[in-house]
């Protein structure tokens, strides 16, 4: 997203934040950065008196909450994390400096000081990169501050003794919250809103930009350095190549971010032969000659319009293995890969500019290569390998959407149109085509090994001792939390045919406690004991009367205060949000998705209350539940 590219630069590293604060997690968790949260056990008691000035204190506070638990990670051997963000925010005032308040007599001494006054919020955050060589680890901090100036209006003593009842101001520093109720008593902010809330998200983001694209010698003058600059642009600028041609767009035109999207639209500013982009947006008319008006055509409808031929492109080259190749071998010249896949040199030259084009490769005098997210999400063997998932879009999906007209139509699924058999028969065909087994495996595989840190981490499950994934298939989500959770005993429970298919999704190192598989029909077979359960991508697949059967019996086996942890898409109340969901609906499938309200409706159906929900921004989000105590 051209908006926090740069935090796409984290989405391939294990990042924990080392922070209780729920706002900072908030913060960062809208801006789709996936984290762990790892509460600091650091005691913020350095001495005020010893800091030249209130910043430093912030800053050495941050540094010493993030190190805590980057030290803490590494002593466990949990597998050490690879950034620790802490951070610190304070109110001064006078030259005093304010933290939390301790109780209400303090809340009130704090914000009676405030009042009528103008104040500085700062917030002190401290990066750490984290290595670990032999048993030692290994730290590079980067740290920094923000400061945010906040006016308060003259405040009665009624009103303070008020808003301190509320009970807001006590986890929060200088006692109030900006953000809620501590909103009206504010007349004016300087600065950052989000320093005053806890994190200051645009210097953050300024500093992951100077970290992971540190501007090169000679470009420096094209750069506005106060905007976050979008990944092209600092990778293009980094590059330090100048074009040799007088061309308008430069060749990385569109390339995906290495968190897997794609900036909305390029825009370049040339000068002389060099060809470098500016971290604002330019409307494209000034550019190339193309009138304004062009800029008020409907993108959005043009986009959607397309977005067929892209997704196909992108699943051509994907079934013939183009990603592989050009991992393996690139940059290739096109008539390199149409020999290695066996494909026409036309046509594939045709495929590969489009992949350019759709920012999934890149093309130089040298011949195409893959980006960095064609290498971690779109080879076969990439990290994060969405692989299998693309290729069951192809296979299964996209003749199914190919018959959406009748299956609106019809209100039914349309896999007789498709292909040419029943649904019920095609299930079948996953027993007995080893071909369409391994097919459906990898792409639950691909979405299971991608999300599986985000549920693994949505909730803090290290009060369960036992979890039975039910239906987890190859193990990714289980593995994940093994890793999370040392402690924990994980058991995937999924049919026969599966099971006897997992060995090849299994990681190639073991270095946590193996996870156990057990063969069973979650419809028919007794399940497995376990504190805590795991229905992940299940629920919106099947009918009321199944879900009936599964639900009754996760019910009857867990004890009170086991819980269940569901991973679904959750929609919004009007059930028009996330697109993702709505979207998939279409393929009609007796099962449906759900609202939260529906979720915690159907859970508490069977015993099953305090649902708690973490809606990651991502792939799926977590409801958690807990089975009820018997009534006495
Ligand atoms: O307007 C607002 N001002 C401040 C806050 C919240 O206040 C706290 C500041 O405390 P601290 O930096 O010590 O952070 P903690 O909450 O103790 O969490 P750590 O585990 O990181 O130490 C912070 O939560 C701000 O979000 C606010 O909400 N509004």
């Amino acid at each position: 997203m051209a908006l926090n590219p740069v935090l796409g630069k984290l989405v391939s590293k294990r990042v924990v934040l080392a922070s209780a604060s729920p706002r900072r997690q908030e913060i960062l968790t809208n801006v789709g950065l996936r984290f762990e949260v790892v509460p600091s056990w650091f005691k913020e008691t350095l001495e005020k008196s010893s800091f030249a000035a209130p910043y430093e204190y912030a800053i050495e506070t941050a540094k010493q909450k993030a190190l805590e638990v980057a030290n803490r990670m590494h002593v466990k051997h949990l597998r050490t994390p690879d950034v620790v963000i802490g951070a610190d925010t304070i109110v001064t005032v006078d030259e005093q400096i304010l933290e939390k308040p301790v109780d209400k007599q303090d809340a009130y001494r704090m914000l009676s000081r405030l009042s009528g006054k103008e104040h500085s919020v700062f917030t002190g955050v401290a990066i750490i990169h984290c290595s670990s060589k032999g048993n030692q680890l290994e730290t590079e901090i980067t740290d920094f501050y923000e400061e945010t100036k906040v006016k308060f209006s003259d405040l009665s003593e009624e009103l303070l003794w008020e808003y301190i009842h509320s009970g807001e101001p006590m986890d929060k520093a200088g006692g109030y919250g900006i953000q809620a109720l501590g909103g009206m008593l504010v007349e004016y902010v300087h600065g950052d809103f989000l320093n005053v809330v806890g994190f200051p998200l645009n210097h953050f983001c300024k500093k992951l930009a100077e970290l992971y694209y540190p501007p090169p010698k000679h470009t420096v003058q094209h750069i506005k350095h106060d905007s976050i600059p979008s990944v092209d642009t600092f990778e293009n600028v980094s590059d330090g190549e100048s074009e040799s041609s007088n061309f308008t767009e430069h060749k990385g035109a569109n390339k995906l971010d290495s968190s897997g999207m794609c900036p909305s639209r390029p825009v370049y500013n040339c000068e002389n032969t060099s060809s470098v982009r500016t971290g604002f947006t330019v409307p494209l008319g000034n550019q190339n000659g193309v009138s304004e008006s062009a800029a008020k055509l409907p993108s959005k409808i043009l986009d959607l319009m397309d977005g067929f031929k892209a997704s196909k492109a992108l699943f051509v080259a994907s079934k013939l293995k183009m990603f592989d190749y050009l991992k393996n071998k690139g940059p290739l010249k096109a008539v390199d890969v149409a020999n290695e896949v066996g494909t026409s040199v036309c046509g594939t030259e045709r495929l590969l500019d489009a992949c350019v084009a759709l920012g999934l490769l890149e093309k130089t005098s040298q011949g195409y290569s893959n980006t960095d997210s064609a290498n971690i999400y779109l080879t076969s063997d990439g990290e994060y390998s969405l692989h299998g998932y693309i290729i069951h879009s192809n296979d299964h999906l996209w003749p199914l959407f190919t018959n959406l007209e009748s299956a609106v139509r019809e209100g039914s699924r349309q896999n007789h149109r498709a292909f040419g058999r029943k649904a019920e028969d095609l299930f079948k065909d996953y027993y007995h085509s080893q071909e369409v087994k391994q097919r459906f495996m990898a792409a639950m595989h691909s979405i299971a090994h991608l999300t599986a840190r985000d549920l693994a981490t949505a909730f803090d499950l290290s009060q369960f001792k036992s979890t039975c994934d039910l239906g987890g298939c190859t193990g990714a989500l289980a593995h994940e939390l093994i890793q999370i959770y040392p402690n924990m005993k994980v058991t995937v429970f999924d049919l026969p045919e599966v099971i006897a298919n997992i060995s090849y999704f299994q990681p190639s190192e073991q270095c946590t406690a193996p996870v156990t598989f057990v063969s069973g029909d979650f419809f028919k077979d007794n399940l497995p004991e376990a504190d805590l359960y795991i229905l992940s991508r299940v629920l919106h697949d099947w009918p009321d009367e199944k879900i009936h059967i599964l639900l009754s019996k996760i019910s009857a086996v867990c004890k009170p205060g086991s819980a269940l942890l569901v991973a679904e898409i959750v929609l919004d109340e009007q059930k028009t949000h996330p697109p993702r969901a709505v979207l998939q609906s279409l393929s009609m499938t007796e099962g449906k998705q759900r609202s939260g309200s529906e979720y915690k409706q159907l859970l508490e159906k069977y015993g099953f209350t305090n649902t708690q929900f973490k809606i990651t921004g991502t792939l799926l989000d977590a409801v958690l539940c807990f089975k009820k105590n018997l009534s006495p």
